[in-house]
């Protein structure tokens, strides 16, 4: 089986850098459908399986794509295809986003309900409830969503009941296209939100507000491809924060954006560890002796569900009591399990668990149970006593480029052992080279000459 072995008790010290962010280029890959004409460029896209996968749906819709040198460019002047492939989108949350763009495109979709981590229940109700706003009709049925509308999607205003960042993001981009104004109120407020208004602005399109509560989106006739850069990864780069952190370490995070991981970087100083930032990262430089601090997950500014589990890695080994309470998703704390075969004393109650720290953790073979949870087990097993085997690395390779090398190169002793030997060079080669030396990639659809060309209903 393929997995990742750590040997704990090294700490941690250099620098590492923070790659693309996957929650911010996942929805801006999926808004260049929008574009009719021009090239859409997007730099800094992190080699991950998501983005794999997200390319795929798009080409499976008819857009031409070449990934190259972490600049992926995207060409859709043609869409061929208003299905979505299942076998796409079960894999993955964030492929549901394709449906905006699309239904604004084309005026309709066919679409099966998302994958992605199993950490709740996870319901598109808010996305659907904003399309019908709009003006599409739906139907559900045998895990499919059918959408369409018969003239261009109307301007509405739509306040979302849970402020959804997938929502946000899906009804942003189909109002990008709409006839009229759209407003969202009780929006999400994530970075990543701003960063992909930023980029349908750069196709011309009228965004306002994105980063507050109520997002205002005055629809244009047409679009067109631009150039954009991802913003860094804050949860990788949290995610490095406490791997320096749990070993007493001293890491420049580079790239890192202060003011992308406020909750995360005052949560870390209450807890004793010193954080220095600077216009290009964040250093942190830790005391071998940490205090608990209790932590509740909320949407943005709150902190952030994607560094809870991480943030309980660290918990485990400072002095004292701690209380993590999950606020954003319903069935997040699966790894507790896998943290108590490292000897981790913790116990959930309801929708919170409770840390004893301070107990010294030992090496076991663990299995991530979600992508977070993955980073968290691997966290927790730089500071274990022994060897930790981490299993289920489809989930972490979904987020992470190349954690064991990014680790290695800090120190820590950390190595992934494929399941057969022959893929290993092969996939070691792909997952450790620069990006840079990658070959180019060009994705196709497979039946090239059977081109369909999906024209909208109202054209
Ligand atoms: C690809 C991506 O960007 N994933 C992120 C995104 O997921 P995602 O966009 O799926 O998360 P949401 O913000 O939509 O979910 C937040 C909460 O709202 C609920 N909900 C959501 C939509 C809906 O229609 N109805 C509803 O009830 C969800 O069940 C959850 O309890 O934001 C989450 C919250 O920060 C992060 O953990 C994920 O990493
Ligand atoms: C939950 C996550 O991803 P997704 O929404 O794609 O499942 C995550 O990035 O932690």
């Amino acid at each position: 089986m393929t997995k990742i072995i750590v040997r704990g008790g090294q700490r941690l010290t250099g620098t590492v850098r923070v790659s693309g962010a996957k929650n911010a280029v996942l929805p801006i890959l999926a808004a260049s459908l929008l574009a009719t004409e021009g090239d859409s460029v997007i730099c800094d896209v992190p080699l991950l399986d998501d983005v794999m996968t997200i390319q795929n749906v798009l080409a499976s819709l008819g857009a031409q794509i070449t990934y190259n040198n972490e600049t992926m460019r995207v060409s859709a002047p043609i869409i061929t295809s208003f299905e979505a492939p299942y076998e796409l989108i079960r894999k993955m949350r964030a492929s549901f986003l394709v449906m905006g763009p699309l239904l604004a495109r084309i005026g309709k979709v066919r679409i099966s309900l998302p994958g992605g981590c199993a950490i709740g229940t996870r319901p598109i109700d808010q996305h659907l409830k904003g399309f019908e706003a709009m003006g599409a009709e739906i139907t559900l049925g045998q895990g499919f969503i059918e959408a369409s509308t018969p003239t261009r999607l109307k301007g509405a205003k739509i306040y979302l009941d849970v402020a959804s960042v997938g929502a946000t993001e899906n009804i942003m981009m189909a109002a990008a296209l709409a006839n009229g104004t759209t407003t969202i109120e009780n929006a999400a407020k994530e970075p990543e939100i701003v960063d992909l208004a930023n980029y349908i602005n750069a196709m011309g399109g009228k965004v306002r507000g994105a980063g507050t509560g109520m997002i205002r989106i005055e629809g244009v006739e047409r679009l067109h491809g631009a150039k954009h850069n991802v913003i860094p990864d804050r949860v990788e780069a949290g995610t490095y924060m406490i791997a320096a952190a749990i070993t007493g370490g001293d890491v420049f995070v580079e790239g890192a954006i202060a003011d992308h991981l406020t909750p995360v970087i005052s949560k870390l100083q209450e807890m004793g560890v010193d954080i220095i930032e600077s216009d290009n990262g964040i250093r942190v430089r830790a005391a071998s002796q940490l205090k608990a601090v209790d932590v509740k997950t909320l949407p943005h500014p709150g902190f952030p569900t994607d560094m809870q589990s991480q943030m309980m890695a660290l918990l485990l080994v400072s002095e004292g009591t701690s209380v993590v309470t999950e606020t954003v998703f319903e069935n997040r704390f699966m790894h507790v399990e896998q943290f108590q075969k490292m000897n981790a004393n913790i116990r959930v109650d309801g929708r919170s668990a409770i840390v004893t720290g301070g107990v010294p953790l030992t090496g076991a073979k663990v299995c991530a149970t979600d992508l977070r949870a993955g980073a968290a087990l691997i966290c927790a097993a730089l500071r274990a006593e022994g060897e930790t085997e981490v299993t289920g690395l489809h989930h972490i390779d979904r987020g992470y480029v190349n954690i064991t090398g990014k680790l290695a190169s800090l120190g820590a002793q950390i190595w992934r052992v494929e399941e057969e030997a022959e893929t290993a060079a092969a996939v070691n080669a792909v997952k450790s080279a620069s990006v840079s030396e990658a070959a180019p990639t060009t994705y196709k659809r497979d039946k090239e000459v059977a081109v369909l060309k999906v024209q909208p209903t109202w054209a």
